[in-house]
């Protein structure tokens, strides 16, 4: 579960400082995709940055699964990132020499020995890559570089590398940004139905209205306040 309590987070701005979260409490439950919306500029992506314990906020709780992650020095926050933490940025960040399936088994390396499955073998965690690719809709395309397939293609391969050490939150930046309305949507489907199945509690950046009745909740952002909670009857 991810609780964020009473989150403040400023940024310096010459002598001032612009307010990009203000006061924003939220709890997201396993099993459920929770959408956060809102103009450009609203706070959106560095609410998605303090969920993801890569920000401080200046105020407020982030309690991943319970750990009060203020609490944590930096090496401990980095361990909770990559065993409970899987994160989709907005811009592929691929690496363009590796293979999709190379991209996953990096994960793999860089999984402590704590993680929900633990660190595993290269055999076990290779069939864990093969299955979250076929997952993803990409079992006959393993082999390839990221130049080889198409921007929607990649955003499956960042979708399952993120769930490769099995997260308990999926945090995910504008996935469709880049894609037509019929792959973005597919993209949604897919965010939806992994959450489902893997049981992750997801944070899905979006500014496209349409995505937003698949949701199980719908929070709206207007210069780092919360406007609009909808949670719907799943939690
Ligand atoms: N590193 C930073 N340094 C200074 N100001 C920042 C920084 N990151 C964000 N901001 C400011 O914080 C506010 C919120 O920005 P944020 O990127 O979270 O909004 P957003 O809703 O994700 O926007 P967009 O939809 O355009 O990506 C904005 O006023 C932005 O200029």
């Amino acid at each position: 579960m991810i609780r964020l309590n009473d989150i403040t987070l400023t940024f310096a701005d010459g002598d001032t400082r612009i307010t990009a979260i203000d006061h924003v409490s939220l709890t997201a439950h396993p099993g459920t995709v929770t959408g956060i919306t809102g103009p450009s500029g609203s706070g959106k992506s560095s609410l998605l940055a303090v969920s993801a314990t890569l920000i401080r906020p200046d105020s407020g709780e982030v309690l991943i699964d319970g750990v009060d992650a203020g609490r944590l020095s930096a090496a401990e926050a980095t361990e909770l990132r990559r065993e409970k933490i899987g994160i989709v940025f907005q811009q592929s960040n691929l690496i363009p020499s590796l293979t999709a399936q190379e991209q996953l088994m990096v994960m793999n390396e860089l999984g402590g020995r704590g993680t929900r499955a633990g660190r595993r073998s290269r055999a076990v965690a290779s069939d864990r890559a093969a299955m979250l690719l076929d997952a993803v809709g990409l079992a006959d395309q393993r082999h390839k570089r990221p130049h080889q397939l198409s921007g929607g293609q990649r955003q499956r391969v960042n979708i399952a590398r993120a769930l490769m050490n099995e997260p308990s939150a999926l945090l995910v930046d504008e996935p469709t940004s880049a894609l037509d309305q019929e792959r973005g949507a597919s993209i949604i489907e897919l965010i939806l139905r992994l959450t489902d199945e893997l049981d992750t509690c997801t944070l899905l950046v979006t500014h496209d209205l349409v995505h937003l009745p698949r949701m199980h909740g719908v929070l709206r952002l207007v210069d780092g306040a919360l406007v609009d909670n909808r949670v719907a009857s799943v939690s």
